[in-house]
């Protein structure tokens, strides 16, 4: 436990599970709650909303803890002090409110976007119960809409009024916050938009932004993505350009065809079941195991999987890379990008901006946030146990490395799919099975964060018995 620094105030509470009077003591890291000597809570300051003391001489502390689950709640602290204790109590507060925010802004003021329909469909209960108690909390101004039908997230965005928010938190899944990219890349000052940051907070079915931002187990915290919306830093992340039928739009997370996109929007009957529609979708796809005829068009510079990884690991150690990182090839020698052309039938076509597509489920491991690079990947058609086998190891990425997925890193990309029929998910909302083209917008987007994904669990070293 860190060593006790000077702030520190005896309070009388009536707090429940408490004795009459406790003890506030502020740690390095941590403010302590101590009842006769005996540490009750130990809460670190970045957990912290808010401490403030009023005029008739009480005090009151906001915070969020991991409780049940280890999903962070917001617990209040409050009581009484005697008025020869002030001067200690407001030593306290400002100790407190510090350390609790440092350099991060107080009080931003938040659009909020609630989709009654996303995922199960509980945004509006976990608005009510949860998430407008945090923000009021933490003192922050919000806005808040429950959208109405598919779209009024993009109409509100483009017509948003950008000197009224500090950012804009979308209480959903991933396709309430592909509507808000687009809204904003369509606003008449479409630079100025984009610079407005845009905070997933977990309501969806695979929630990939919230994921991304907060690693597989916070980001599907709705508390967690609350606090980063509150205290987050500012991040810039790539977005993408997609075109179709001359129609140009925003793409932030992924495209694909085939079986992801099968399993995807072949399953939004099963909304009910969260995330794990996408489990049961996968299993539907193996048994019926369609192939898929594609023409493939990658703008890239072709490189073998260990020394993609090698440039991977050197950039999360020394994260002094430049963006132009993945187009030399380890010896410092330019590497020429160029267009590769790819026909041949597959089990389906992936491309992603984010390691993870749900939370169990890595597959881009290689994927940076601000890098200019879409990860494309190629899984080559299966057997049935195949495709079983390939979900071993899944949550750490190891599918990277079988010889039947082909794994690219590309700055633009062209898919024209030849079969008749079939589902195209962009950001996991439909889009028409007909030719695509993507191309990366560098560092386009905005959002809050730590600085980079989340993603720390990538099975590295190719196995030894590689299928
Ligand atoms: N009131 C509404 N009625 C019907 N559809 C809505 C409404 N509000 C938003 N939508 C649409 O709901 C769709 C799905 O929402 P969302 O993506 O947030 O959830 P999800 O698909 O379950 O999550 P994920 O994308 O993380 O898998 C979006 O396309 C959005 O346009």
């Amino acid at each position: 436990m860190d060593a006790q620094l000077s702030p520190k105030l005896t309070i009388s509470t009536n707090l429940k599970g408490f004795k009459h009077s406790i003890s506030l003591c502020c740690m390095k890291t941590t403010l302590s709650v101590y009842e006769s000597g005996k540490l009750k809570i130990n809460v670190p300051f970045g957990q912290i909303l808010w401490c403030e003391t009023s005029l008739n001489d009480t005090f009151n502390l906001s915070l969020l803890r991991k409780q049940h689950e280890k999903k962070l709640v917001l617990f209040t602290v409050s009581g009484s002090f005697a008025a020869t204790f002030r001067q200690e109590a407001s030593r306290l507060v400002e100790f407190v409110m510090e350390k609790a925010y440092g350099d991060s802004p107080r009080q931003r003021r938040f659009k909020v976007l609630v989709n009654p329909k996303g995922g199960p469909g509980t945004a509006g209960r976990i608005f009510g119960t949860k998430v407008k108690a945090m923000f009021e909390a933490a003192h922050c101004p919000i806005d808040v809409v429950f959208t109405q039908y598919s779209r009024h997230g993009y109409e509100i965005l483009k017509n948003i009024n950008l000197g009224d928010y500090d950012g804009i938190a979308v209480l959903s899944g991933d396709g309430l916050v592909h509507e808000v990219f687009n809204g904003l890349a369509d606003h008449e000052n479409s630079a100025l938009a984009l610079e407005m940051p845009v905070i997933p907070l977990p309501a969806g079915s695979a929630n990939g932004f919230s994921v991304a931002l907060l690693g597989p187990e916070e980001g599907l915290d709705v508390g967690a993505a609350v606090l980063n919306a509150i205290k987050g830093k500012k991040m810039k992340i790539d977005l993408c350009s997609i075109t179709q039928n001359n129609k140009r739009s925003i793409s932030f997370l992924s495209q694909t065809v085939g079986l992801m996109a099968d399993l995807d929007l072949g399953t939004e009957h099963l909304r009910w079941m969260g995330d794990a529609r996408f489990v049961a979708g996968y299993f539907w796809g193996v048994i019926l195991n369609k192939t898929h005829d594609v023409t493939l068009e990658i703008k890239t510079n072709v490189r073998d999987k260990q020394d993609m990884v090698k440039t991977y690991k050197s950039f999360k150690s020394s994260k002094s890379l430049t963006d132009s990182s993945f187009s030399t090839n380890g010896n410092d020698e330019e590497v020429t990008e160029e267009w590769i052309t790819i026909e041949k039938p597959v089990g389906y076509i992936y491309a992603g901006k984010i390691p993870f597509v749900s939370k169990d489920f890595m597959q881009f491991p290689l994927a940076l946030c601000d890098d200019g690079f879409i990860d494309v990947v190629l899984q080559e058609r299966l057997s049935r146990l195949g495709w079983l086998k390939n979900m071993d190891g899944a949550d750490k990425g190891k599918q990277y490395w079988l010889s039947s997925q082909h794994y690219y890193k590309a700055r633009a990309y062209r898919l024209i799919p030849h079969t008749p029929h079939g589902y195209c998910s962009v950001d996991g909302e439909r889009f028409q099975y007909a030719p695509f083209e993507v191309e990366v917008l560098p560092r386009l987007g905005t959002t809050f964060g730590h600085g980079a994904w989340a993603a720390d669990k990538f099975y590295e070293d190719a196995p030894k018995n590689n299928r």
